[in-house]
């Protein structure tokens, strides 16, 4: 019998579908991973923008995660929306006690369309708590800056908040997402070793709502599959940058990311037959 990797994520809710738990599961399923999810905040938005969040109660994110673990535990682990410092402390040690080996940490602070998802005093917290633990961190330029404390203007600068998110936080490595830079959208991977860099053509689109949950899910996916991180982002970046570039068109803002764009040919071609 096929042996079946599981995932879970531990985030937010977004009942418009394109971020959070939900694209994260949508993301999951594509891959071939069964997919699992621990809610921790359950929030009001959609393509225009966040409307409210209500951040579940403590006891029940724990119990959730007991739920998960003591069925069904996880290949890998992806955390998005952690909107204070609490249910990060909690997050931590629940991660610790259950010995996860693939952690995905995304450290999401703003929405895509600006709303602030979390507490200033959480930001701290992610670099105390949760950074060490990551197999990766995956901040895009402004919450690299957050949890640096330093600006960003360059790819030299963008090297530089990964070698500190590594050497001074401690996380096992960092992936500093360019979608925020000009030109090219660039990704730099950084080991505590080598830097490697993960490109892409920048499309012209207002359609990438949830690309950087997307992104951190598929690989999420790839570690619970037993690829090497390297080869988890080399396959997370094609897929990323299948969904930006065959875009859905919906929503009056801005739109989400098309989850199943890396079969967008074939599926084309299959309603044309
Ligand atoms: N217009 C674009 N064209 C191609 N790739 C893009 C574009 N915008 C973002 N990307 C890529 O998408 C991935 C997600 O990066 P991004 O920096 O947008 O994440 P994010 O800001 O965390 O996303 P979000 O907050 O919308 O969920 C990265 O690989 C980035 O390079
Ligand atoms: C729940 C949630 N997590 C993350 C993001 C960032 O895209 C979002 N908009 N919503």
């Amino acid at each position: 019998m096929t042996e079946i990797a599981k995932a879970l994520t531990v985030a937010g809710t977004d009942p418009s579908g394109g971020a959070g738990i939900h694209a994260d599961l949508k993301t999951f399923q594509e891959i071939g991973v069964y997919g699992m999810s621990v809610i921790t905040s359950v929030v009001s938005q959609n393509t225009l923008g966040v409307k409210s969040f209500v951040d579940l109660e403590l006891d029940f994110v724990e119990s959730q995660f007991d739920a998960v673990y003591e069925d069904i535990p996880p290949d890998a682990v992806k955390s998005g929306m952690l909107s204070n410092p609490e249910v990060m402390a909690l997050t931590a040690r629940k991660m610790k006690e259950a010995g996860v080996a693939n952690y995905v940490l995304d450290p999401v602070m703003i929405a895509s369309s600006g709303h602030a998802l979390i507490s200033e005093d959480a930001r701290v917290a992610v670099a105390k708590e949760l950074l060490p633990l990551a197999t990766v961190v995956t901040p895009n330029l402004p919450e690299a800056e957050a949890l640096t404390n330093k600006t960003i203007k360059t790819v030299e600068d963008m090297k530089e908040a990964g070698r500190v998110l590594v050497e001074e936080y401690g996380a096992n490595a960092a992936l500093i997402k360019g979608g925020h830079y000009e030109g090219e959208a660039d990704d730099f991977l950084y080991d505590g070793d080598t830097f490697e860099k993960f490109s892409a053509e920048r499309f012209d689109t207002k359609h990438t709502h949830g690309s950087g949950c997307t992104y951190a899910a598929v690989i999420t996916a790839g570690l619970a599959n037993g690829k090497t991180l390297y080869d988890a982002v080399k396959d997370g970046k094609a897929y990323i940058t299948a969904a930006i570039s065959n875009p859905l068109n919906i929503g009056k803002g801005q739109g989400p990311t098309n989850h199943w764009g890396h079969r967008w040919s074939e599926i084309h071609s299959k309603e044309k037959a």
